[in-house]
């Protein structure tokens, strides 16, 4: 099956209504695939289609796909994927059973052929699976993103990427989409975007993922709050691995979220941005009101995903310590959501 990938050209590199699409010139690709395989449709990052490089690939039952990549790299996560379902299976380490409720579900790995010529997928859950407008966000975790085995070039091109966010705050985005009301189309940045933010630019653009330009939907950022705390509380007590160049994915259907907004996008009135110390939802240092909380339960919460992804340079620690790392990052990140909380 010949199927045909929109590779985009020209990219944007401000967030203003003008510059929005990233696809203000794109050129078409030829790719073939086997039948039921699609380009995966919701990447925002990572390699895609191009002449050195394969992108990920969607099925038709709900899964991504997932292409090994460069020798060294593809062998570590593939590896990676594989001991933490040897740890499900054999119920003897409940470090990575936790990981494992972090990851998306790996399923194994598939071989196909595409453009003449076999290739090995990983494949497993795809994290958007049943959202109708997903809003998909991709946030490399750490100040450092380059592994050990990195050679001094790679160091030194890693350093000079995302500099003004990544070595501020431990955090940079290398791409995402979001569906607004205003817009009534998605919208999506790549990482020329992204590389053009400092931190504050950071948190205006979680601010604009988030639709919070206007006031803040407090329990999608609740949630958001309770699945990186749990992340952060594994990260606090393990001490097997270091992560580099690893991302947090964080996704939201916003068919839900539209429900809430009013008309003019703006939320305030509706009681989502006030907080009242009434009937309070306790998650340690964030709270619901007792209307937000009625919202979140209602939801079940189905609709948001914070997951870990991204694991081809995992390494094992050398001195059994903790991920200084990657915990720097994601505290940061916390923090911006929970200033967006409390706002
Ligand atoms: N399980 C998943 N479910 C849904 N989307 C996913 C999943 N895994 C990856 N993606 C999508 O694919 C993108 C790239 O994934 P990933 O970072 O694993 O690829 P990569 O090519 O290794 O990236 P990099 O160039 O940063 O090394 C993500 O930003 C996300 O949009
Ligand atoms: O953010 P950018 O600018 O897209 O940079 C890419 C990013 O650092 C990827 O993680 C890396 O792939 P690996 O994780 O596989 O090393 C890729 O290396 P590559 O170009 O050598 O594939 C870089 O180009």
């Amino acid at each position: 099956m010949k199927s045909y990938i929109q590779m985009p050209r020209k990219v944007s590199t401000k967030m203003t209504e003008k510059h929005t699409n990233i696809c203000a010139a794109s050129e078409l690709v030829e790719i073939q695939l086997p039948a039921g395989f699609a380009a995966m449709e919701t990447q925002v990052a990572g390699h895609t289609f191009d002449t050195s490089s394969l992108g990920l690939l969607q099925d038709n039952g709900g899964c991504v796909l997932k292409p090994l990549g460069k020798p060294e790299c593809g062998e570590r996560e593939k590896n990676f994927y594989e001991n933490l379902q040897e740890a499900e299976k054999s119920n003897d380490s409940n470090v990575l059973q936790l990981l494992s409720s972090f990851v998306p579900k790996y399923h194994k790995t598939v071989t196909l052929v595409v453009n003449n010529r076999q290739h090995t997928f990983l494949k497993m859950e795809d994290l958007t699976k049943g959202m109708r407008k997903p809003c998909i966000m991709d946030i490399k975790v750490g100040k450092r993103t380059w592994d050990p085995m990195a050679s001094e070039q790679k160091r030194r091109v890693e350093e000079q990427k995302y500099v003004r966010c990544k070595q501020v705050l431990g955090l940079c985005i290398p791409g995402f989409q979001v569906y607004t009301h205003k817009d009534r189309k998605v919208l999506r940045f790549s990482k020329e975007y992204g590389k053009n933010l400092d931190s504050d630019g950071f948190r205006e653009t979680i601010t604009r993922f988030i639709n919070a330009q206007n006031g803040v939907f407090r329990p999608l950022v609740f949630e958001i709050l309770k699945q990186l705390y749990r992340i952060r509380e594994w990260f606090k007590m393990q001490t097997l691995y270091n992560f580099y160049a690893s991302s947090l994915l964080i996704v939201y259907d916003y068919e839900h979220l539209e429900k809430f907004l009013l008309p003019n996008d703006s939320h305030q009135g509706n009681g989502i941005s006030q907080l009242t110390n009434g009937d309070l939802e306790n998650n340690g240092s964030v709270n619901l009101n007792a209307q937000e909380s009625t919202e979140y339960k209602s939801s079940n919460a189905q609709w948001v995903k914070v997951k870990m992804i991204d694991f081809a340079h995992v390494f094992p620690t050398t001195n059994q310590s903790l991920d200084t790392n990657y915990i720097f990052g994601l505290e940061n990140l916390i923090v911006v959501f929970e200033e967006l909380m409390n706002r």
